[in-house]
């Protein structure tokens, strides 16, 4: 590295020359963008603009490459934006989410496609599904699973009865926080609202410092975080995002009883997505109704040394006690080996569908 002056004007001499090497740089990083998107028409007037293994390869190789002193994952959040201006100029896209605006779900796929996508908020799942099916919304982004709770079965049950498929996921850290309004009086809060979720994310905290408080359930932590503007003895659960959009002051902040309380999303759209080269599979089985079946279903994974990450059961909606099984592991439906095991638990299984191949999150 070359010799960084000692003193103040010097340095803030230094910065804006920097800055300005930077400000070129991501320029010409944009007309880039700019061209790629001009071959892509050129190829295909349909042609896709936002291409998630790209995206994961670039956010991967910055962060292998960065020496600090800014942390990898801090790095990667900057380019992230690059990215998302940059596909923003190339085409710009809409995401739907499970709203209302300040859920953990907007704060996923601002996360996942950066503040230059325009993201639309859905009273429900199965909306957010029907938006993206319609054209309305390019991608979609669903909650999965949360590392306290367990699965999000309105998610799993819309795959089964839509084409949608799975370009993505995102998973984020929840941080829950006790929010109050100018008008709450601290020491009277006797009522407290929050989604059924997050109250059960912060059973033990609130046992312990709230014992008496009434405790309210809602549509989302947003919803709750909006019901306490207008009462003076509420407060409300809630994340960041919902404290900001509501101006609601943090009286105690992460609340949360396990330290590392994440939520899965998936980014749903109708776009198969090359191998990024550390990718993940889901597939929805269902299974014949015999003996040792389920065995039979993930033999094969194990022979193939294939890791399962989450196998989850769901009813299913065609037969009385018939069940589909919710599967993920690790590769691309593209990897030979993948292939052949998706042909053998083909022949094992009433019904198989891919939902989507995907590249394995990266912030
Ligand atoms: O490589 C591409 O296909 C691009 O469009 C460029 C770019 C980028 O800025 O790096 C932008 C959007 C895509 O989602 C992926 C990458």
């Amino acid at each position: 590295m070359t010799d960084i002056p000692s003193n103040l004007d010097e340095l803030r001499e230094r910065i804006d020359r920097l800055d300005a090497d930077i400000l070129r740089l991501i320029s010409e990083r944009a007309e880039c963008a700019q061209q790629v998107a001009e071959i892509k028409t050129q190829v295909d007037p349909d042609a896709v603009f936002y291409r998630p293994e790209r995206e994961a390869q670039v956010l991967r190789r910055i962060m292998a490459l960065n020496k600090g002193p800014l942390d990898s994952e801090e790095m990667a959040r900057l380019f992230r934006e690059i990215m998302s201006a940059c596909l923003a100029l190339e085409r710009p896209i809409k995401v739907a989410y499970l709203g209302p605006e300040g859920t953990f779900t907007q704060q996923a796929a601002l996360k996942h496609f950066g503040d230059s996508a325009v993201s639309l908020p859905m009273a429900a799942i199965d909306e957010v599904f029907r938006e993206v099916e319609a054209g309305a919304a390019n991608y979609g982004v669903v909650p999965v699973e949360n590392s306290t709770e367990g699965v999000v079965n309105h998610t799993l049950d819309s795959f089964m009865d839509s084409s949608m498929c799975i370009c993505g996921e995102v998973v984020l850290r929840i941080h829950h926080h006790l929010l109050i309004s100018s008008t709450t009086r601290k020491e009277k809060v006797s009522r407290i609202y929050s989604h059924p979720q997050s109250f059960a994310q912060c059973r033990k905290w609130l046992d312990s410092h709230y014992p008496h408080a009434e405790r309210v359930p809602v549509a989302s932590n947003a919803e709750a975080a909006k019901l306490v503007k207008t009462e003076w003895h509420s407060a409300a659960i809630a994340g960041d995002m919902a404290a900001k959009l509501y101006d609601l002051e943090k009286i105690a902040e992460k609340i949360e009883d396990r330290p590392d309380n994440s939520t899965r999303f998936l980014i749903i759209g109708n776009q198969q997505v090359p191998m990024s080269g550390e990718d993940k599979t889901s597939i929805v089985v269902a299974m014949r109704n015999q003996p040792g079946a389920l065995h039979d279903l993930l033999e094969p994974f194990h022979r193939h040394q294939i890791d399962l990450t989450r196998l989850e059961t769901r009813p299913s909606r065609t037969g009385v006690w018939n069940y589909v099984f919710f599967i993920d592991f690790k590769g691309h439906c593209e990897d030979p080996v993948v292939e052949a095991v998706l042909e053998e638990v083909r022949l094992r299984s009433a019904e198989l569908k891919v939902l989507g191949s995907y590249p394995v999150g990266v912030l």
